[in-house]
């Protein structure tokens, strides 16, 4: 089994529903995502993928979908007061924790095709949370 690690750093701005806390309230981070992708075996130049083929494609969607926009849950009574005012948001179906972020890139790695085993997101240089799916 081969494994290669991409790490893909963004910055975004979010706030957590149901939670009692600082981050409650609307606020940003400076976060990196590793992202490790297997094979079984190599292609002809002896990789698991092209780490340029991983920026053209997922680095590509984080800078223009999440990176410097509010990750808002759907719920959030301030999503539709922000996108009022022309800020960039981006909407998640779920509370916008680490963990729900993890899986969110997760999902967009699979949906382009990247052989994904796992996604980690460290929110802040201590705190990170890993999304993968049970072998
Ligand atoms: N399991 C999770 N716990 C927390 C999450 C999360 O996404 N998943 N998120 C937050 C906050 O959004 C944010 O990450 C703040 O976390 P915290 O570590 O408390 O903040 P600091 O980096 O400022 O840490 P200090 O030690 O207070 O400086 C909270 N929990």
């Amino acid at each position: 089994m081969f494994r290669v690690v991409q790490e893909i750093s963004f910055c975004y701005g979010h706030r957590l529903l149901n939670y009692t806390g600082k981050c409650q309230h609307l606020h940003g981070h400076n976060a990196r995502a590793l992202v490790t992708l297997e094979a079984e075996s190599l292609d002809d130049r002896g990789m698991v993928i092209d780490f340029g083929d991983i920026k053209r494609s997922l680095q590509t969607w984080i800078d223009e979908q999440i990176d410097h926009r509010m990750l808002l849950c759907r719920d959030d009574p301030a999503l539709p007061v922000l996108k009022d005012l022309g800020e960039p948001v981006f909407e998640m179906d779920s509370n916008p924790t680490a963990e729900n972020i993890a899986r969110l890139i997760f999902e967009e790695a699979e949906r382009r095709g990247l052989p994904v085993v796992e996604v980690v997101l460290w929110e802040t240089p201590r705190s990170s949370a890993t999304y993968r799916r049970r072998p």
